[in-house]
């Protein structure tokens, strides 16, 4: 496996589903310049995702040939759609930068805490199920992608005590601004507060 050095940090966001990971790990890797990890996903793209940059998009054979191959760091099965980690991209990723994010549920959340310890930093997001439930239906996503996401809402929300560090996401600008200050300890970029 791949060895990381002392600077070499990897921020995975987690929490439920509309919780904001996504749009607050987006504003927090621009700020420090990280680069993000991208998952392969057996699901079909929805309106406005991009392959390669939301996800790796492929097939069902694609996605057993690759775990046939080994390649995947974790992997698991969500409501039927298979998602994984290349190991590949964190080694090639951390080769390049200090440090990298991700966006897991709480087993891979968990997975990567095991694999790479001190080195993963868990960054919990949550809000109210009725606030996350409003936010997919504004993004506009199905009613059955929404209910499936508001299943898997209490034990994601279960997982905020294992985090290394928990924040309420209902103004996105404060929230990126507290995990911003809160990484800042860890990655040590000198950001000048221009407020
Ligand atoms: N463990 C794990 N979870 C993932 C991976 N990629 C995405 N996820 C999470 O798995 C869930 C997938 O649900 P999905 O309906 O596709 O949500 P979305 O992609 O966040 O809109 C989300 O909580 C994702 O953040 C991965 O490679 N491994
Ligand atoms: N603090 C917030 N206030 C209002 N809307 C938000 C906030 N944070 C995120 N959103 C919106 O909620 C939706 C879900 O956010 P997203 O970042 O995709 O969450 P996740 O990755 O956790 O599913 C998106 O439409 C996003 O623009």
């Amino acid at each position: 496996m791949y060895e990381l050095n002392e600077r070499n940090k990897i921020i995975v966001f987690t929490g439920p589903d509309g919780s904001g990971r996504k749009s607050v790990a987006e504003a927090v890797g621009q700020t420090f310049g990280m680069e993000k990890v991208i998952s392969f996903v057996t699901r079909q793209p929805r309106q406005g995702e991009v392959n390669g940059q939301d996800y790796h998009f492929i097939t069902h054979d694609e996605y057993r040939s690759m775990e046939h191959h080994g390649e995947f760091l974790e992997s698991v099965e969500i409501d039927g759609q298979f998602y994984g980690i290349r190991g590949l991209d964190i080694e090639r990723k951390l080769n390049h930068n200090d440090s990298i994010y991700l966006i897991l549920n709480h087993e891979g959340a968990g997975i990567l805490k095991r694999i790479y310890g001190d080195k993963v930093i868990r960054i919990f997001l949550y809000a109210d199920r009725r606030t996350v439930e409003e936010r997919e239906r504004k993004r506009g996503l199905a009613e059955d992608v929404i209910a499936m996401h508001l299943n898997h809402y209490d034990q994601e929300m279960g997982y905020r005590s294992w985090c290394e560090h928990a924040f309420e996401n209902y103004d996105l600008a404060q929230t990126t601004y507290e995990i911003t200050n809160e990484l800042e300890a860890y990655l040590q970029r000198d950001l000048v507060d221009k407020d």
